[in-house]
């Protein structure tokens, strides 16, 4: 049974989740990192909010660990080039907390407009001072978005519920979508001096950070107010301070910080900072969404291989894992076929795609190619890491699509490329769901792949197979099924022998010795 920890504070829902789904789940919230390090190597998956960090040393003790979950949508606390090279899948859930974010930059652009924290502070200490604070309207104020995909779209859509006039500056928002959304796109510096309110909503990128730098900050309007609901490190904490102090600025709202937990900050003890610890996602709702949706999701990769929502993987959904399953399981097995054949540099793949093998995910087809070519040699290759490493190593990788089929319902070729030589292996998938191999370099043969075979290339005369029938016998190697191909009467053989167990180097090496045989090799599936 696999076995999650939950590492962050989440709904119970999650828990109850697990079970049902028949994973066993630890809670353990707020462990100090050494702690975590300690009992990482128990965990087929971990489910994270913000808190936890999922560093380079954490995926190095996690051992066992297959899949990283996080409850929300920024995964800026888990190092994905690391888990992408340890083949640990990373998913998050990217709707179940927008609304409530979208709803919280809201209430505190509101907040900012009518000053109600510092109003509240001083009703409360009984100073009614309904002199001092002199609010703003949002009805016919330019809110302007600095990035608008899923939260910065339903802040747009509340914002112009409330009249103001939306602009956004996102490189990556089409016309169609901006229109669909009645929101004008701009560049950063004509939204910096437009807008009466800035809401920011990308994730932190090199592009991102320092996005509100000093030198943007001069470009805002004289009095413009600022809400940073996204991620700490968007903007520059010191130059924010600088121009509220001088007045350049009217107002901030801050949820997140550069360093969280944010204990102390420039930003505190200002009156015109509205200032939240991380709140943006804080609802029951979206807590209980992106606690259902990451057990889900976590649940599904361990049980069925279904995979949602990963940044490192392409998706595959459950019905899809059903389908793709068999196909995934040859392209694994066209490529350690392969791998196992080649004993020099690996210079290029080129993959051919055929009839039903070309309407699935190519992408987790490749993928699965890849790591069984490259397993044979590194293996610790899994179809995560796979693409990572051939790059690595200089991997020359082709994929091509063909609807056409031949005699086949659907056909898979790996076709690697050494200093030396290019060699093809191709399969199939019968309806019985078993993977099947039917060609090896121009040579057609069908045969089933299994743990243990021999594979031997000899010149086509009378004689061999006796030999090495009555060689495998003395030897004491059961033969489980015999598989022979020619490419033509009297020239290139192989022969493809399933045997019980592995036959030893031994065994291999006295094929080889056997007259007529040019090569032999055990090979393991
Ligand atoms: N305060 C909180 O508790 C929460 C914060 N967040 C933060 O909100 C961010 C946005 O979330 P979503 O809208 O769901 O993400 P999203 O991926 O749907 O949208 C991000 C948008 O930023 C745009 N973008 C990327 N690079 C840009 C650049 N250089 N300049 C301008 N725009 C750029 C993208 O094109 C995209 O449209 C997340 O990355 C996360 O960091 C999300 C949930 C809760
Ligand atoms: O889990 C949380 O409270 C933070 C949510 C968040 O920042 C995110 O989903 O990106």
């Amino acid at each position: 049974m696999p076995k999650v920890l939950i590492a962050d504070k989440l709904s119970p829902a999650a828990v109850s989740i697990f079970k049902v789904r028949g994973v066993e789940v630890d809670v353990k919230t707020g462990l100090p990192k050494e702690e975590l390090l300690k009992i990482v190597d128990q965990y087929d998956g971990i489910a994270i909010r913000s808190a936890t960090k999922i560093t380079k040393d954490v995926i190095a003790a996690a051992k066992k660990l297959k899949v990283v979950g996080r409850a929300g949508i920024g995964v800026d606390n888990v190092d994905i080039p690391a888990a992408t090279a340890a083949g640990v899948i990373v998913m998050n859930t990217p709707f179940g907390n927008s609304i409530t974010t979208a709803e919280h930059a809201i209430s505190l652009m509101m907040a900012l407009a009518r000053e109600i924290p510092a109003a509240n502070a001083s009703t409360h200490a009984g100073k009614w001072e309904k002199n001092r604070f002199m609010g703003v309207e949002l009805y016919g104020k330019t809110l302007g978005l600095i990035g608008c995909g899923n939260i910065g779209g339903i802040v747009a859509d509340r914002a112009k519920g409330l009249k103001m006039h939306v602009i956004a500056y996102d490189p990556y928002l089409s016309a169609e979508r901006a229109a669909e959304l009645g929101v004008e796109k701009a560049e950063l510096d004509d939204l910096l001096s437009r807008a009466d309110f800035i809401s920011l909503h990308t994730p932190k990128t090199a592009e991102t950070k320092n996005i509100i730098s000093a030198a943007a900050i001069a470009k805002m309007k004289k009095g413009a107010r600022l809400i940073n609901c996204a991620r700490g490190g968007l903007v520059d904490e010191v130059a924010l301070k600088a121009a509220l102090d001088s007045g350049h600025l009217a107002g901030a709202a801050v949820d997140v910080f550069e360093t969280e937990p944010a204990k102390e900050s420039v930003l505190f003890g200002n009156e015109k900072v509205v200032c939240t610890p991380h709140l943006g996602a804080s609802t029951e709702e979206a807590q209980e969404n992106v606690a259902l949706q990451v057990a889900e999701q976590i649940s599904d990769y361990l049980i069925t291989g279904a995979i949602v929502n990963a940044l490192n993987m392409p998706s595959i959904t459950a019905q899809e894992a059903q389908l793709v399953k068999p196909w995934i399981s040859l392209a694994e097995k066209l490529g350690a076929f392969a791998g196992q054949l080649t004993e020099n540099e690996i210079l290029a793949v080129e993959i051919l795609y055929e009839g039903t093998a070309a309407t699935l995910n190519q992408r987790a087809l490749t993928q699965a190619a890849l790591a069984g070519l490259l397993k044979s040699h590194l293996p610790d290759v899994n179809m995560v890491n796979a693409p990572v490493v051939a790059k690595e190593r200089g991997i020359k990788v082709s994929e091509t699509r063909q609807d056409q089929r031949g005699i086949y319902e659907g056909y898979i070729q790996v076709k690697v490329t050494t200093p030396d030589m290019t060699r093809g292996i191709a399969g199939t998938v019968f309806s019985d769901g078993h993977p099947r191999l039917i060609q090896v370099k121009d040579i057609k043969l069908d045969a089933e792949f299994a743990p243990n075979m021999i594979y031997v290339t000899n010149e086509d005369k009378p004689g061999f197979i006796g030999r090495l029938g009555t060689m495998l016998g003395e030897s004491k190697v059961n033969i489980a099924n015999f598989t022979l191909g020619r490419s033509a009467p009297g020239e290139d053989s192989i022969a493809l022998v399933q045997v019980d167990g592995d036959p030893g180097d031994d065994v291999i090496a006295a094929i080889r010795k056997l007259p007529l045989v040019r090569g032999a090799k055990a090979l393991k599936f």
